[in-house]
């Protein structure tokens, strides 16, 4: 039997692996109904809350009732004070649960901001990156609509629909006590209702509308304060202004359409109150003189039908809300619905050790929104512990290469293997765990310096961070600095030049041993003498990881035993360092 080689081994052992294990679907929480629902007790406690507080409305009908129809007739005063401290009780009891209500439905929305604000978080975090749309100002934006969302669970006009099904109520007692007066709040309460809800679908489309036009202001905003030091040096600031003037300006004329349509059925509500109170006495006088009803009864009854409009005012000026949380939903559902990396049967194997061998099978790949393809039918093999160089032009698909392996993208046809694993199929958690990469755009965070080199990873010691730095070569001039390791950096690591930045970066790539390292032009913002000082470390400390390099740079080639080189997406030469050099007509390394 011909032996395998040990990568091939690994991989046949893997595919049987990836057969064997079973995938179960599993069917994630909603990010909203389900905090939601969990919320149920709260917001159960609440709802019978507005019970009590509407069955306690009732008394003050009773008692002026009782007041106009026996009290006064008779002169009871004594019965009087009793009645009347009796209420005093009752109007106590009712702000003891209204506050109570309250209390309730902040603690529901509390519950929802964490457990929904949590699940965005981790929507945009998981974001494939082909599926992301917009820009980083477009993205925030959309995730702060949550802020509606949230506003809208915890306003206080939502209680005001608890209230709602106790109109029915107080139409019936009307009814009970003067037939002919329950008509005018009932085809008031008919009126504003109608009006409200065929403002929705027009406050709906203004709303979306309104939602797209903030989203557009957010992007003008975060671009200018994220790239202020471009902006003040290549007058970009008249530019911007521009843009930004007319995403407010958008913004401002949707906003009064909006408040002109929400307007109509909050002013008819506010006017149907005293409307309501004018008829019913006007119509009630006449009933009082024809001794169908009591004094006490149209006292009563005007009390009950003001009761019957003032939650529809509410209710009214929810309308908007409605429409606004109902378009920040549908808006972060869809996001939520593009799914994220780890969703579904791709990226479920678990593979937490690896060993490091890197395979490209007639990989082609498009950038979402390209014509033209970054990689086209490109195939390779690195073996576990190979160092390879990759050397091409600019936008020959260096880069690309480097995307797909830690599967930030996956290409459309062929396959990118890692240990025999289609990247597709690992767990990203595995895959870029085993990987220490340094891409092309270092991005630092605020903290600590020691917090971007160990990122929060608690099997980094301090030992490792040390260590890492001294390897990537930040050590010096991280232990010049008054905090060293703990000197707090601003956003996106201002504060340090590029190189700080680059070799920071590449410490926090070497922080733990990983079978696999991924450097993209890490030094090309090194001095000359820091990086040959760099590649003496590398060259000495590196042992056993596979190590795939892009680089312009003739020096980094040192670290290579092969080249691989791209053009237009194409691979064009593979082979010993010295042997492609010389094909080039480079020197060798
Ligand atoms: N996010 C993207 N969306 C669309 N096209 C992209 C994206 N990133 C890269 N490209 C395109 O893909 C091609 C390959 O880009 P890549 O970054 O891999 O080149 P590269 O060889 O690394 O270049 P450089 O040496 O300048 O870093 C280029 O034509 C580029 O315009």
């Amino acid at each position: 039997m011909t032996a395998l080689p040990e990568h091939r081994l690994f991989e046949a052992a893997t595919k049987a692996m990836d057969e064997a294990t079973p995938l179960p679907a599993v069917t994630p929480p909603h990010w909203f109904w389900t905090p939601l629902w969990q919320a149920r007790g709260l917001l159960g406690q609440v709802a019978i809350a507005a019970v009590i507080v509407n069955v306690l409305a009732l008394a003050t009908t009773l008692y002026s009732m009782a007041v106009f129809n026996r009290i006064l007739p008779a002169g009871a005063s004594a019965s009087l004070t009793a009645l009347t401290l009796g209420m005093m009780l009752v109007i106590a009891f009712d702000f003891g649960l209204r506050t109570v209500r309250g209390y309730f439905t902040d603690i529901a929305a509390r519950h929802v901001d964490r457990a929904v604000g949590g699940r965005l978080f981790a929507s945009l975090t998981d974001l494939r990156m082909a599926d992301r749309k917009g820009s980083a100002g477009q993205l925030s934006g959309l995730l702060r609509e949550f802020e509606t969302l949230r506003e809208f669970v915890a306003s206080a006009s939502i209680t005001a629909l608890a209230d709602l099904p106790f109109l029915l109520l107080y139409i019936a007692i009307i009814a009970w006590l003067a037939p002919p007066l329950a008509i005018v709040p009932l085809v008031t309460c008919l009126v504003i209702g109608g009006v409200a809800l065929a403002s929705q679908p027009l406050l709906d489309r203004i709303a979306a509308a309104g939602l797209g036009q903030n989203l557009t202001k957010q992007s003008v905003l975060v671009e200018t304060a994220s790239g202020l030091e471009t902006v003040k040096t290549s007058h970009a600031a008249p530019m911007l202004a521009r843009r930004w003037a007319l995403a407010v300006d958008h913004h401002a004329a949707l906003s009064l359409r909006q408040r002109l349509v929400a307007a109509l059925p909050v002013n008819l509500a506010a006017t149907a109150q005293s409307l309501v109170y004018v008829l019913t006495l006007a119509v009630g006088v006449a009933l009082v003189q024809d001794r169908a009803i009591s004094l006490g009864a149209l006292i009563a009854v005007s009390m009950l039908a003001g009761r019957c409009v003032a939650p529809l005012a509410q209710v009214a000026a929810l309308a908007t809300r409605l429409s606004q949380s109902r378009q920040a939903f549908l808006a972060l559902d869809a996001l939520i619905a593009q799914g994220a990396e780890g969703d579904g049967q791709l990226h479920r194997l678990r593979r937490p050790v690896m060993a490091g061998q890197i395979s490209f099978r007639n990989v082609s790949f498009t950038y979402p929104g390209a014509r033209m393809p970054a990689l086209d039918d490109v195939s390779f093999d690195i073996a576990p512990g190979e160092r390879v160089a990759v050397l091409g032009r600019t936008g020959s698909g260096k880069s690309t290469l480097t995307r797909l392996i830690l599967g930030l993208y996956t290409p459309q046809s062929g396959a990118v293997l890692v240990d025999g694993a289609d990247v597709r199929s690992l767990h990203p958690d595995d895959l870029r765990g085993n990987i220490g990469a340094v891409l092309q755009d270092v991005v630092l965070f605020s903290g600590s310096i020691a917090d971007n080199i160990r990122l929060e990873d608690p099997l980094v010691t301090d030992a490792d961070v040390l260590t890492a730095s001294r390897l990537a070569g930040s050590d010096g001039f991280i232990g010049a600095l008054p905090g060293g390791y703990d000197t707090p950096l601003a956003d996106r690591g201002e504060g340090l030049s590029g190189g700080q930045r680059q070799s920071i970066a590449l410490a926090r790539a070497l922080a733990r041993p990983r079978p696999m390292l991924l450097l993209d032009e890490p030094t090309s913002a090194l001095d000359q003498v820091s990086e040959a000082a760099l590649i003496d470390r590398l060259e000495d400390q590196l042992s056993g990881q596979t190590l795939l390099i892009v680089t312009h740079r003739q020096s980094l080639l040192r670290l290579a035993t092969r080249v691989i080189v791209m053009d237009g997406g194409r691979l064009v030469a593979s082979g010993p360092r010295d042997a492609v050099l010389h094909s080039l007509g480079l020197p060798a390394a």
